[in-house]
């Protein structure tokens, strides 16, 4: 089975890459920026044309959330225009498409997990951009699965693991935000989601959240980091008014993970355990 990861050295392609080395039975083709830009509708028909994929596993985005609010086109140009041409080609070619969408295309109001049918309200461009790509892979082509997951990080590629790691070696006191409350997730879970969900051929096409399971303000997050690798640097806690960035970001991102796990039958990792485990990896 031939299957098109697009994207393919960001930090989800790269966990894909990972675990690609222990299936056999799946065929995939690993393709990143420049060489496949989905931006180029052309260029890209002609990778459809060229080979006949089962899935497309779209792990390009435009991910930097404080620079997309001055590179709207750019950040447009990859997670709407280029999702939209992925949705046109799988549609064209009978190809099932993988979309990843975040936590961020809600405004946090709510101090409930939200659920896939709340309303969205995306506070940052980044976040809209994600939405209006989630909205033309909708309205465009019906096999599809679109799993809205957030903070993730991995060993591979820039995250905020990686920062803390960075920063806490070096500074005394580092002061986070407390009160943007989420769920970290690590990109090797949602890469074993994916596979899973190929290799049984489900069928039970939309939209889902995943996460790890659990909650944790960046506060919290950068905390665990700091006790797992036994960095000496004090945590300070601060409120976002404290931090200012261009970017605003939902207080409250908790997703309810109930429709993946009665759709999927898949058991979904603390994310302590999954940071511990990251963290091993490093
Ligand atoms: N990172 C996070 O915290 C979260 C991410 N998500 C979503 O998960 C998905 C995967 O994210 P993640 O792995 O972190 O993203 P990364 O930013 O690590 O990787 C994105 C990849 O896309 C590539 N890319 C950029 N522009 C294009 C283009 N025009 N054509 C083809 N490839 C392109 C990048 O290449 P280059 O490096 O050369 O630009 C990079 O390899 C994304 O859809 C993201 O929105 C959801 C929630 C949280
Ligand atoms: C570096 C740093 C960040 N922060 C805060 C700022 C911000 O609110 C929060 C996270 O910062 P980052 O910029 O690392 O992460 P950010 O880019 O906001 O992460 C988001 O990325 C996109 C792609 C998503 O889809 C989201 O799910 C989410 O993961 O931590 C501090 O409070 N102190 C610090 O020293």
């Amino acid at each position: 089975m031939n299957i098109l990861v697009t994207g393919a050295g960001g930090q989800l392609g790269s966990e894909l890459q990972a675990l690609a080395k222990t299936e056999a039975n799946l065929t995939f083709h690993f393709t990143d920026y420049p060489e496949v830009d989905i931006t180029n509708a052309d260029s890209l028909g002609e990778l459809f044309k060229a080979t006949a994929f089962a899935y497309c596993i779209n792990c390009a985005a435009y991910t930097a959330v404080d620079k997309a609010e001055e590179e709207k086109e750019k950040c447009d140009a990859i997670n709407v225009t280029g999702s939209q041409n992925l949705a046109d080609l799988c549609k064209a070619h009978d190809v099932v498409l993988v979309h990843i969408s975040t936590d961020f295309v809600f405004n946090g109001v709510t101090h409930l997990p939200l659920q896939e049918n709340d309303l969205t309200s995306p506070l940052s461009h980044y976040g809209l951009s994600k939405l209006n790509g989630e909205n033309a892979i909708r309205d465009t082509w019906e096999k599809h699965f679109i799993f809205r997951t957030s903070w993730l990080y991995s060993s591979y590629g820039a995250n905020f693991v990686k920062t803390m790691i960075r920063l806490g070696e070096t500074k005394d006191e580092l002061s986070i935000i407390a009160d943007q409350v989420g769920t970290p997730t690590y990109a090797r879970d949602l890469a074993e989601v994916i596979v899973a969900v190929i290799k049984t051929k489900n069928t039970a096409y939309g939209l889902y959240h995943y996460s790890n399971e659990g909650v944790a303000s960046w506060y919290d997050f950068a905390a665990a980091v700091f006790e797992y690798k036994s960095l000496s640097v004090v945590a300070k806690p601060i409120p976002t008014e404290e931090y200012p960035t261009p970017a605003k970001r939902p207080h409250f991102s908790v997703m309810d993970k109930t429709k993946f796990k009665k759709t999927f039958g898949i058991a979904i990792p603390h994310w302590r355990t999954s940071l511990k485990k990251c963290l091993e990896m490093l």
